[in-house]
Parts: structure tokens; C-alpha cells; sequence
């Protein structure tokens, strides 16, 4: 186990529209740095981090898409074969919100209906710009039957825990891991259809 050989490798994407802050929540995540100037991401960009978990070595492949229209056919191209997805909005644009219910409709189309996924409400530090409450997160998370976290890559707040819910999520299907197709369905009773979980 411990030479490696038993490694698992996860595909882990992140979403949302520009500017959210998907390639700053992914620096935080990966080298616990904020950079505060902006760059836009040019097509998809991937970084990797191990882990170990109960004993075996996991793998994340963790691909920062790109939120400007222009790419959107490239970024969903992307996101077959996922495991887990971070749609992610700014709780200081409202648009960014609305937007999730479109994401969350183009990984369905794209990834599957059953790929694990969590969202996210990011720069909650701002919260003299916030225009997107808490509670308006929480509700369409549980919505969509997801986790959510509010989150901030510049100050670190809720970063690893927001990965390590995806993760617990994906791994949680089975002790052994199967693919995407043997997953379990969850609960989809009182989901909003737009979320189609
Ligand atoms: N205050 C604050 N600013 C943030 C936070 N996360 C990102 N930013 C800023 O938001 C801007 C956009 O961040 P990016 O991570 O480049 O956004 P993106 O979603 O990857 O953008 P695209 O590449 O266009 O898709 C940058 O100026 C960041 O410094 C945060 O948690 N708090």
C-alpha cells in the first residue's frame, strides 16, 4: 500500500462563472497561497494533490475550468468522467447565484446526474458587499440534496473542508470504490427538479 501501488485517482472539477475565485480557492487548496490580482483562466488548467485516507493513497486530479462564456464548450467538455464537482459562486454577485441552477443542469448533461458535488458561496469575507445571503445558499444546497459551505480563499476559511467533503462524499459511495455507473442514487423525493438529483 504504502509504495504507491494502491492509488486512487479522483477527477475533482471546479465550476462557476468567472471571477468567483475557482483558481484561487484551487492556489489555497493546493500551495496555501492568495494571490489578489487576476488572470483569467485560458481553456481548463490541472493540479494534483495526494492523500492518504483509511489506509490507501488518493490521488486528486483537480482541474480549474474557465467561467468566461467563450470557453463554457470547452470547460463542459470536461466533465465527463468526474467524480466530484465545486460549483461555486461570489456571495457578492447575484448573478453568480443564479447562475448555479445552470451549472448544476450543464454537469447533469455533462458529467452525469449522480456525480458527487457540493457548493460553494465564495469571498465570504466581503460581507460588506455581500448581496447573496447564507441562507439563500443553504436552501438551494439542500435543494439539490448538496453540502455547502461559504468559503474564502483569501482568508482560508472552510477551503479544506469544502475538498474533504467531496471527497468523504465520493469515497462514502463505497469502502471499495466503484465507478460513476454503480453509485447509489440519492434521495431525490422533495429535490427541486431543476437540480435533478
Ligand atoms: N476578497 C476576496 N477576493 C477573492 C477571493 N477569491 C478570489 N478573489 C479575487 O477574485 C478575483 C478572481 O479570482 P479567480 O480565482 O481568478 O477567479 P476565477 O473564478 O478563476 O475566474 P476565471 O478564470 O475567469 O474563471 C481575483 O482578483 C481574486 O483575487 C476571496 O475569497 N475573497
Amino acid at each position: 500500500m504504502d509504495d504507491g501501488s494502491d492509488c486512487l485517482v479522483l477527477k475533482i472539477i471546479l465550476v462557476g462563472d468567472s471571477l468567483v475565485g475557482k483558481t484561487c480557492i484551487l492556489q489555497r487548496y493546493i500551495d496555501n497561497t492568495f494571490d489578489h490580482s487576476y488572470m483569467s483562466t485560458i481553456g481548463i488548467d490541472f493540479k494534483v494533490k495526494t492523500l492518504h485516507l483509511n489506509g490507501r493513497f488518493v490521488k486528486l486530479q483537480i482541474w480549474d475550468t474557465a467561467g468566461q462564456e467563450r470557453f463554457h464548450s470547452i470547460s463542459t467538455r470536461y466533465f465527463r468522467g468526474a467524480h466530484g464537482l465545486l460549483i461555486i459562486y461570489d456571495i457578492t454577485n447575484a448573478l453568480s447565484f443564479d447562475n448555479v441552477t445552470g451549472w448544476m443542469k450543464d454537469v447533469n448533461a455533462n458529467a452525469g446526474e449522480n456525480v458527487d458535488r457540493v457548493i460553494l458561496g465564495n469571498k465570504c469575507d466581503l460581507e460588506e458587499t455581500r448581496v447573496v445571503s447564507k441562507e439563500r445558499g443553504e436552501k438551494l444546497a439542500w435543494e439539490c440534496g448538496v453540502h455547502f459551505f461559504e468559503t474564502s480563499a483569501k482568508n482560508n476559511i472552510n477551503i479544506e473542508k469544502a475538498f474533504s467533503a467531496l471527497v468523504e462524499g465520493i469515497m462514502n459511495k463505497s469502502s471499495s470504490y466503484t465507478p460513476r455507473t454503480d453509485v447509489v442514487n440519492l434521495k431525490k423525493s422533495d429535490r427541486k427538479k431543476c437540480c435533478n438529483r
